[in-house]
């Protein structure tokens, strides 16, 4: 769907809903450092209440690894699909299926990180999975792609690089957010339910085609762009605003900055 047919996303009013929701730039505005994101008290009391309304069908679909998730939220444990669904929490509290760190994904991290961690570019180890952040060095971005790319042809088959938010990411082929959102949906909290995800990124359109085909609303945060999600809001204070609406909030356009 083109950025100029955009519509808001119509309110969800009961428990036939199940919400899906991806962090960064979606619940929590962009941060010049992964680490040093805000999660204000207000979004987690919404996210309880959320959860509450919703009889358990709430839960996370993000890259990051579920116990950075847990940190950025604690004391919540709620139901998660983490490093793009290659781990997962299926019930709140649970234990979670964690993924490791190959070897060769390590040796590569650590040749990276000797060659741009010196110039202010960041590589999260995510197990399976790297993210070379360059929002502090914009202009290493081509190598860090350049260095990615070239670690492909050495790597064992079923990796790719997906472009990211001020970065890029290599990660295993089975690492998408649709597959992550069918799992959730065959839980006994989940199925017959309709499916609302919440995303702004690249990364998230597998999971906005998922929810269109399963009949359900996608959402994009975020300026216009192309995009598979059929609904849009512009901000993270406004997909906040829209979430606490439908727990019975009023409105309030600056929602994550009143929320810290
Ligand atoms: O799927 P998400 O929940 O949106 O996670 C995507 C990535 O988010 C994090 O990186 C991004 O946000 C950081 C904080 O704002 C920012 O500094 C970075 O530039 C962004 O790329 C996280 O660190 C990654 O692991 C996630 O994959």
């Amino acid at each position: 769907m083109s950025a100029s047919s955009y519509l808001p996303p119509p309110q969800v009013p009961d428990a036939n809903w199940a919400l899906f929701l991806d962090i960064d730039g979606t619940l929590l505005e962009h941060a010049e450092h992964p680490d040093a994101v805000v999660v204000g008290e207000r979004l987690r009391t919404l996210l309880v209440e959320l959860e509450t309304k919703l009889d358990g069908a709430l839960a996370f679909i993000t890259g990051r690894s579920i116990s950075v998730a847990d940190r950025l939220f604690k004391p919540l444990r709620l139901r998660a699909a983490g490093l793009y669904g290659l781990e997962h929490r299926l019930e709140m509290n649970g234990p979670v299926l964690a993924a490791s760190e190959p070897a060769d994904i390590a040796a590569l991290a650590q040749e990276i990180e000797a060659e741009l961690g010196v110039a202010n570019v960041y590589v999260e180890r995510k197990g399976p999975i790297l993210a070379i952040h360059t929002r502090a060095a914009p202009h290493l971005l081509p190598r860090a792609t350049q260095l990615v790319e070239e670690a492909l042809k050495h790597l064992p088959k079923g990796y790719r690089v997906l472009a990211g938010n001020a970065g890029v990411e290599l990660m295993p082929l089975q690492a998408a957010k649709g597959a992550a959102i069918r799992r959730f949906m065959d839980l006994p909290a989940f199925v017959g339910k309709q499916p609302i995800f919440l995303g702004d990124d690249t990364s998230d359109e597998p999971g906005f085609d998922t929810v269109n085909e399963m009949g359900g609303l996608s959402v994009r945060i975020g300026p216009p762009r192309q995009t598979s999600a059929r609904y849009a809001l512009s901000s993270v204070d406004q997909a906040l605003a829209w979430l606490a609406e439908s727990t019975g909030q009023k409105g309030d356009a600056r929602w994550s900055s009143l929320s810290a």
